[in-house]
């Protein structure tokens, strides 16, 4: 019983971080921007947020989503979309991360099967910044969470191949209320792989020259990072 009352306020807390960052983020967004929308329950509070300002403050706002889940929860809350090619330039994208390295702000990314459309965006937009709550950042990339890679289903067992081949442990990842793989908004599948990870850059690069691979979770060209506190809010910048 006590046992799992401390579980719940746990979920409480971090809940309440998202919240802190989230908000913080709000106050980057100005009349007229265009918006990259993230993926994952840390975005999903930034966008019902930003719902909320741009009814309020009777802004004109466009959010660019990353996913099909940041789609539909933009238009049910009130923000137009629009996609990549009806926009000149994406303005600020903000996203969450599994991880964030304290100094080198680099990440990893796609624990939700999201990453390929979230690299796009946040790559393109003018400042990318992250938001999350605070049991996100690690000192060591890579420790306990593995890389997502998006692959194409029919390169799948090559691609394990070359990955065993390199010393790296991959899986695929199976879906949980469906029999076989997890399948991206893609019509992919993920392989999430443990690797060494002490030169994230040189990784991002090499492991999407691996034939089949479609992208991968390793994000290094992040602007800002937001950390949701119990009572403050945490700016990290690149050391
Ligand atoms: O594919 C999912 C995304 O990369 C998410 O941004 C990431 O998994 C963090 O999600 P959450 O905010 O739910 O922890």
């Amino acid at each position: 019983m006590a046992k799992g009352r401390r579980s719940k306020s746990k979920t409480t807390n971090t809940e309440h971080e998202k919240y802190m960052a989230a908000r913080e983020a709000l106050n980057l967004i100005k009349d007229g921007m265009i918006v990259g929308l993230g993926s994952g329950t840390t975005t999903n509070i930034f966008i019902e947020e930003l719902g909320k300002k741009i009814t309020e403050e009777e802004l004109s706002i466009f959010g660019v989503p990353t996913s099909f889940e940041s789609r539909i929860l933009a238009i049910k809350n009130g923000i137009p979309i629009v996609s990549l090619d009806q926009c000149d330039v994406i303005d600020i994208a903000v996203d969450g991360a599994d991880e964030v390295e304290r100094k080198s702000l680099n990440l990893i990314k796609g624990g939700g099967g999201c990453h390929t459309m979230e690299k796009i965006v946040d790559y393109y937009a003018e400042e990318f910044v992250v938001i999350v709550d605070s049991s996100k950042v690690v000192d060591m990339l890579g420790n306990k969470t593995p890389v997502p890679l998006e692959v194409l289903p029919s390169a799948y067992s090559f691609v394990l191949k070359e990955l065993l081949r390199r010393d790296a442990a991959p899986s695929i990842r199976m879906a949980e209320r469906k029999r076989g793989p997890v399948i991206t908004d893609n019509g992919n599948i993920i392989i999430d792989v443990f690797m060494d990870l002490k030169e994230p850059e040189k990784m991002e690069m090499e492991l999407n020259t691996i034939p089949g691979v479609v992208e991968n979770g390793i994000f290094t060209k992040v602007n800002k990072v937001i950390v949701g506190h119990k009572n403050k809010v945490e700016i990290l910048q690149k050391e």
